[in-house]
């Protein structure tokens, strides 16, 4: 088998295996009371507006968290979460049922190699996608560092190219890390305010965002904290360093997302195909035909015109 073949295989294999094992989502009850209710009626809220499906995808640097986020979101430790960069980069969508309401999330390798972004990675999540609406994006990187790099804004750029600068419409950037101190000198609430502007300037500027579309497209951010030592409140739920409880927050994020007024992202295989290098220009033709006319053939006409008009026979003639 080729190459080509056994990674569509591959894909079609997953994704037939992972629409046979939807399951009763049951990790909700190991959440603390306060935190069930929360979910319950998020969920009611996304019913109501006639959203009973709900397709999330999860893309990122490696190791900032991604599968550690998925299982803490749902309660459940579904996604293998390794300490070191997972070495086969392929995705994984699993499927959770409540109250009739289906929760598909696909789980995305890092898609970074050696400071390069690894296209062929990026091509497995391509085609994984292949038919599907990404409802939400969940953007993982971590609140606990202090600068970003170039590797930020060569993933968003990939991300953009791969579905379209639309897919930031539905975006949240998720902060892992997020129970930590701040240096001496910033509150919690001005270091999260300083990280989240300096990586959102990277997806607007990776993502081609014109300053109207910043406006218009305020991506929303998460707070994460996904350690087995988080803070708790006296409800028992788990809590950021401002008291936010993050699971039913990030939640809440995820259904205002959901909700909003534009589809979701279809993949098709046009966008997975990308632009045809041949349609390039083509918007120009008509131009070019235009600019031919009215600037080269008709001074042309008019010149042969008055040349002949104001040609002098010779006398011999
Ligand atoms: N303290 C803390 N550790 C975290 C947090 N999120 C993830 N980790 C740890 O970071 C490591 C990587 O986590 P993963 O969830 O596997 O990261 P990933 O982005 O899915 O990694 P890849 O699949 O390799 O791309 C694991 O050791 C996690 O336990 C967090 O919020 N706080």
């Amino acid at each position: 088998m080729r190459l080509q073949e056994l990674i569509s295989f591959g894909n079609n294999w997953e994704v037939s295996m992972a629409s046979q094992f939807i399951r009763e989502w049951s990790g909700i009850q190991q959440f603390p009371l306060a935190t069930q209710d929360k979910l319950l009626e998020l969920l009611g809220r996304l019913k109501e507006k006639k959203k009973d499906r709900l397709m999330i995808l999860v893309m990122g640097k490696g190791g900032v968290g991604k599968s550690s986020t998925v299982n803490s979101i749902i309660g459940e430790r579904e996604v293998t979460v390794s300490a070191f960069q997972s070495e086969a980069p392929r995705p994984t969508m699993v499927s959770w049922e409540r109250s009739g309401f289906t929760l598909n999330v696909i789980d995305t390798p890092g898609i970074v190699e050696g400071g390069y972004i690894n296209s062929q990675a990026l091509d497995i999540i391509k085609r994984f996608l292949l038919n599907k609406t990404i409802d939400v994006l969940l953007y993982v990187d971590r609140l606990h560092a202090y600068r970003v790099d170039s590797l930020d804004g060569k993933i968003v750029k990939a991300i953009s190219n791969s579905f379209g600068q639309e897919i930031w419409h539905r975006a949240i950037l998720v902060l892992t890390h997020a129970q930590l101190s701040p240096p001496d000198c910033l509150s919690y609430d001005e270091f999260l305010a300083r990280r989240s502007e300096a990586l959102l300037k990277v997806v607007h500027h990776g993502a081609r965002f014109k300053k109207k579309d910043i406006q218009k497209f305020s991506i929303l951010v998460g707070l994460v904290e996904n350690s087995s030592r988080c803070n708790k409140n006296e409800k028992d739920e788990k809590i950021l360093p401002n008291g936010t409880a993050w699971i039913p927050s990030i939640v809440e994020t995820i259904t205002k997302v959901a909700l909003t007024e534009s589809t979701g992202i279809m993949v098709d295989q046009k966008l997975i195909d990308g632009p045809n290098p041949n349609d390039r220009g083509k918007l120009f033709i008509p131009l070019i035909l235009a600019f031919q006319y009215f600037f080269v053939l008709q001074p042309l006409q008019r010149s042969i015109k008055n040349d002949v008009k104001n040609e002098v026979n010779s006398k011999w003639e």
